[in-house]
């Protein structure tokens, strides 16, 4: 690769806005985002409700356009991104299909593309042992607990080998037991994977825990008024989390939110 090439960010977004035209009125949900995320890293959105944090992952996933501004991912378009599958997307509800076994979920995507059942069996063997699930294959999503079920979402945005994956707010509907053990999982599968990971949450700890960097966003309109590095050793551990390093990060994040 050259050094160039090196240098390019795998999502860059330049003076982002985004209006909501409603019947009643217009909102500005983003107002001039601009940000850069590395190929490989690990980012949260982190913001309180409203602040446009779902927003900002669907114009990255071109599942909605800005009113203005540029969203570029691997030097093109999210658009010609989008097209090039360079996209897995995992949603705060797993949304799986009841009648389709564990297996068979995970694969959907490749099954809509055409791939033969005996490679896609191979797949989702692959990936179930990937994200913890191994002997789970045959079994109906409603069989499974909440966490077990986000797990086969993951599984299933991971069967396309996307670039960049993109995660809102994946464990929220989660209790958090639960929670902490799929971030772990997560940062497990991840560190196997080595893709671009933008993850959005309301959770200070869980995105301190998960990330390189957290963007820190503020509502009315949503803008980004923070980015702060998080300088945890890799790999992360659950005792991280009750150390002073963490509650310093805690404290500072907290910080950035009360000089809005
Ligand atoms: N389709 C839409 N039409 C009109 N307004 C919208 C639309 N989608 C979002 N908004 C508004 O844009 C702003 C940002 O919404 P968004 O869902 O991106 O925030 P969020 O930070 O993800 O919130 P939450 O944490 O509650 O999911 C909010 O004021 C919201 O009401």
């Amino acid at each position: 690769m050259s050094l160039i090439a090196a240098k390019v960010p795998e999502i860059e977004l330049e003076n982002v806005e985004m209006r909501y035209q409603t019947d009643t009125a217009e909102v500005l949900a983003l107002h001039q985002v601009s940000l850069d995320i590395a190929k490989g890293e690990f980012v949260s959105l982190l913001g309180p409700s409203g602040c446009g944090k779902t927003t900002l992952l669907r114009l990255m996933a071109d599942l909605i356009e800005p009113t203005g501004g540029r969203v570029t991912v691997a030097g093109k378009s999210a658009k010609e991104a989008r097209l090039a599958q360079k996209y897995g997307i995992v949603f705060q509800s797993p949304v799986l299909y009841d009648w389709r076994k564990v297996k068979d979920n995970i694969t959907l995507p490749l099954e809509l593309m055409g791939v033969k059942k005996a490679r896609r069996d191979e797949k989702a063997l692959e990936l179930l042992e990937l994200v913890g699930l191994k002997g789970f294959a045959d079994k109906y999503p409603w069989q499974l607990s909440g966490g077990m079920q986000q797990r086969v979402a993951i599984a299933r945005a991971l069967s396309m080998e996307p670039e960049i994956l993109l995660m809102d707010e994946p464990f929220s509907a989660l209790d958090e037991f639960t929670r902490e053990r799929l971030n772990e999982e997560l940062l497990s599968v991840w560190s196997k994977v080595g893709n671009t990971v933008v993850f959005v949450t309301h959770s200070i700890p869980e995105s301190i825990f998960l990330s390189d960097r957290v963007f820190v966003l503020s509502p009315h309109p949503g803008r980004l008024s923070a980015v702060v590095d998080i300088p945890l050793p890799r790999p992360r551990t659950a005792e991280m989390r009750n150390s002073p390093e963490f509650f310093d990060l805690i404290a500072g994040i907290r910080d950035s939110f009360e000089g809005v």
